[in-house]
């Protein structure tokens, strides 16, 4: 009854739309496709006998139809690769534990844990990787990544309520800075104009781009890139609707620092506090992230008054320091996305003349990015694991903390089963090496795809991440928390758990025990608690973590 129920209340002219707007793109795709295979063709010449259409395509895919980017890849990997001293392979592929212990070819252990990727159940019986490593060259890693700096690296996530103009602010940063160009923007403005939705041409830039890169390599959340004369910022995306909420959290677990996009206009502020302006604010301090720079937009909807701004303000701030941010580390800046007032460019309108605060892109450069830690041991999320040409086992994900280079032995938790470093990609272009707060692609060797799951973590094998199945958590509630059934959500990790014990009620800001053995925790209070897993999974001290419940976020916080 309910199927009949849910078939009724489909909108048959959207999902129509929908499938066709689906059919265009995908058209669309097939002639990008065809028309990238026939340039790169021609660029390579009498060459391109060496490459077959789907090395071609593979790598047109992989570089968003960049047929010179392509074109260099190929060049590099089949027509004149540079030929290392490979080391020789084993006769016969082993498996090898972090104890060392081998096992024979095809007899790989298996994880007691495996529901399977569904890369590694159709790749289940393919034979393990066991191409020769390309020699590692030992470099200082760290040295490296000292000389390759030529400006400070921040990231920074975007919250806020829905529609409270998220996108279209950063549409307009990519606009002003001159990250995207005139004419695409006036192709969306056309677009948008045709639907009766002129407005959300700005907000379009950034989905595009999102668009495109999400096909791509997937990392953990949607990336937009943008550089000024002193910092390459990297836009964590989140959308505001609260079924995203899980996507806000991996965004706000990777970023320096947050912008909060407040809704100026009468009533829509007030809704957005009550919504998620408040549980994203609690989401990013429970998640590390100390400094907020808040964006007062559509001001221009309230005629650009002083006093809205000044009203806002004193709420925001208010309940941001009750959540644990310290004032210095927030600041307010009032704008309109859609028209671009102080964002790139001072307002030039002489409503605005009360204001003579640094513009948006001011107060971003004046944001230091959080300590990279480089030093500590390596440590990878995995949000994807894929099959490419390259390799059986390619993963994408973050390094959290620690280094990498090509040829390094790495250890696969919890499967604790080891694999090599084939290659790499940082930012989507090859790499000999990586470090913490780089997103990465990795083609892994020497590994069955059964031990390789999004959610694990790839670590330094001298000193593996433990596996754990119980861990005490210093929490902010959301919701009542009381000992229950729980979702544990770390990364693109969930593993089911109850909360066992609560030993005590925290103070927010200092951390220290204001009751112990509390009944009950209330939306809001921090206090520590104690979960059991169901299963064993890597965890460790400062790990962020988020505890969900019937599809509720209800607790947030930092391992001890
Ligand atoms: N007047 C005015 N309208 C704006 C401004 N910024 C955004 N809008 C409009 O607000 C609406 C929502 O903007 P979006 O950028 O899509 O909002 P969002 O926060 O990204 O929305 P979600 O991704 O759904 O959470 C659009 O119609 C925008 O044109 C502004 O500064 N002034």
């Amino acid at each position: 009854m309910s199927r009949h129920r849910a078939v009724r209340n489909l909108d048959y002219d959207e999902v129509m739309d929908e499938f066709e707007e689906n059919l265009e793109e995908e058209e669309e795709n097939r002639l990008l496709m065809e028309q990238g295979v026939a340039d790169v063709r021609t660029a390579l010449g009498t060459e391109a006998s060496k490459v077959t259409k789907a090395q071609i395509e593979e790598a047109l895919w992989h570089y968003y139809y960049d047929v010179d980017k392509s074109v260099t890849y190929l060049t590099s990997k089949f027509i004149n690769p540079s030929k290392p001293k490979a080391p020789k392979p084993a006769t016969q592929k082993p498996t090898v534990d972090t104890a060392g212990k081998k096992s024979p070819a095809g007899q790989a252990k298996k994880s007691k844990s495996s529901t399977t990727t569904s890369v590694a159940s159709s790749v289940a019986d393919l034979k393990i990787d066991d191409t020769p490593l390309p020699k590692s060259r030992n470099l200082n890693v760290l040295s490296e990544f000292e000389k390759s700096i030529k400006k400070k690296n921040a990231s920074f996530v975007v919250v806020g309520h829905v529609d409270a103009g998220k996108s279209t602010m950063m549409g307009r940063l990519l606009l002003d800075l001159n990250m995207v160009d005139q004419r695409t923007v006036d192709k969306l403005r056309k677009e948008a104009h045709m639907i009766g939705k002129p407005s959300f041409a700005l907000a379009w830039v950034l989905d595009q781009r999102t668009e495109e890169r999400s096909r791509g390599v997937t990392i953990d959340i949607a990336t937009n890139r943008f550089e000024t004369e002193t910092t390459a910022f990297t836009i964590l995306d989140a959308p505001g609707h609260r079924d995203f909420i899980p996507n806000m959290i991996a965004g706000a677990s990777q970023a320096d620092f947050a912008v909060l996009v407040v809704d100026a206009s009468t009533g829509a502020f007030e809704s957005g506090l009550k919504g998620q302006t408040k549980e994203h604010s609690l989401l990013i301090r429970s998640m590390g992230v100390s400094r907020v720079i808040v964006a007062v937009n559509k001001l221009d909807m309230v005629d650009w008054s002083q006093e809205r701004f000044d009203e806002i303000k004193d709420q925001v701030s208010g309940f941001l320091s009750a959540t644990g941010f310290q004032k210095r580390n927030i600041a307010f800046v009032p704008v309109s996305g859609l028209h671009g007032d102080n964002m790139v460019k001072r307002s030039e309108n002489p409503a605005v003349s009360w204001y003579t605060g640094p513009t948006l892109i001011e107060e971003l450069e004046l944001s230091e990015p959080s300590a990279r830690a480089m030093e500590k041991p390596l440590r990878i999320n995995i949000s994807e694991v894929f099959r490419t040409q390259q390799s059986q086992v390619t993963v994408s994900g973050r390094v959290d903390a620690g280094s990498l280079q090509m040829g390094d032995a790495v250890l696969v938790q919890p499967a604790t089963e080891k694999a090599f470093i084939k290659s790499i990609l940082v930012d989507d272009a090859p790499a000999e090496w990586a470090v913490a707060g780089q997103s990465v692609v990795l083609h892994l060797s020497h590994i069955d795809p059964m031990h390789v799951r999004s959610g694990d973590i790839i670590c330094d094998p001298s000193k593996p991440i433990p596996k754990e199945k119980t861990f005490a958590l210093k929490a902010l509630a959301f919701d009542f928390l009381m000992p229950m059934q729980v979702d544990v959500h770390r990364g693109r990790l969930h593993a089911a758990g109850k909360i066992t014990a609560m030993p005590a009620l925290l103070d927010k800001v200092t951390g220290s025990v204001t009751k112990k053995n509390p009944r009950l925790v209330k939306p809001g209070q921090v206090a520590r608690v104690r979960v059991e897993l169901d299963e064993q999974v890597p965890l460790e001290a400062g790990q962020r973590v988020v505890l969900r419940s019937g599809g509720e976020t209800i607790a947030a916080g930092l391992l001890e």
